[in-house]
């Protein structure tokens, strides 16, 4: 589908998070093409499609979203070999460093969780930190993809890449579909836009609370909610409705 030529709302979605939202996912952040740092100057993380199936939602429309990701780097492998990050592509050599500042001006901070409960010890690891969340689900239809693939703008500027880290994410809202564009520069400036949409959308309240969701905390991993997660090899992907 060719980009509408008509102005964009400033907001995407509803008030409050509405059905079929909250949807949560978790993968490890494998390669994709590269473009998203060298071509666009939006680096995507990429995190496998096969979680799709898991909650059943294989048949989740292709298009652009939101909401809320947290980042576990204890699952990054100590030595970086190219076998040791697995990649959507064909591609087996090493990745290349991503430009991490590329949307400075667009940038967030990220969320500290709401305090929680220390424990007598006080030896629990810090809280990962929660970041606001741009992806896309689908064919890249401007670079005609032919698989789909999800990629994931987290808004925040890294120091390095973070690939082999478990990526959770809480998708809360569409923001619009996907486009094919006469250029480049049009995804790109589409792109941006759509960060700001993000940034606008989530500062609802109704929105906010979700950052502090123990989905983000890896908790629903350990099995304490009874969730449904596969602990190796692809996303975990499930609907709940709290
Ligand atoms: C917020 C957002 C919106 C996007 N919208 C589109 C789109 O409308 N059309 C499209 O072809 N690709 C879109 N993309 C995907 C980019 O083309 C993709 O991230 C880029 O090709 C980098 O891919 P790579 O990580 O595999 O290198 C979007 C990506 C993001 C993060
Ligand atoms: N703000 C960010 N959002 C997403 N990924 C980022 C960000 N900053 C750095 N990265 C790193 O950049 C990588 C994505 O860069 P990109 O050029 O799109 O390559 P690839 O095609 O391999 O995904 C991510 O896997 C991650 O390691």
């Amino acid at each position: 589908m060719v980009r509408p030529d008509k102005p964009r709302d400033p907001i995407a979605g509803p008030d409050t998070v509405e059905p079929p939202f909250p949807l949560k996912l978790r993968g490890p952040v494998i390669k994709g093409f590269g473009r998203g740092s060298k071509e666009l100057g939006i680096p995507t993380a990429n995190i496998p499609l096969s979680g799709l199936s898991v909650g059943g939602h294989e048949d989740l429309e292709s298009g652009i979203y939101y909401g809320y990701a947290s980042l576990d780097h204890s699952t990054i492998p100590t030595l970086t070999t190219s076998s040791s990050i697995p990649s959507a592509t064909n591609d087996t050599s090493l990745p290349t460093r991503s430009s991490n500042h590329a949307v400075a001006d667009l940038e967030e901070p990220p969320t500290e969780p709401p305090s929680r409960p220390l424990t007598p010890s006080n030896t629990q690891p810090a809280a990962p930190k929660v970041y606001p969340t741009v992806l896309s689900i689908g064919y890249n239809p401007y670079y005609k993809n032919t698989q789909r693939s999800i990629e994931i703008h987290l808004l925040h500027s890294f120091n390095a890449d973070f690939y082999g880290a478990t990526l959770s994410l809480i998708i809360l809202g569409h923001i619009r579909p996907e486009y094919d564009y006469m250029s480049k520069e049009a995804l790109v400036e589409d792109i941006r836009e759509d960060i700001r949409v993000t940034q606008r959308s989530l500062a609802r309240e109704a929105y906010q609370r979700w950052a502090g969701d123990e989905w983000l905390f890896g908790e629903e991993r350990k099995g304490q909610d009874g969730g449904i997660v596969p602990q190796t090899g692809g996303v975990a992907m499930c609907h709940m409705g709290n």
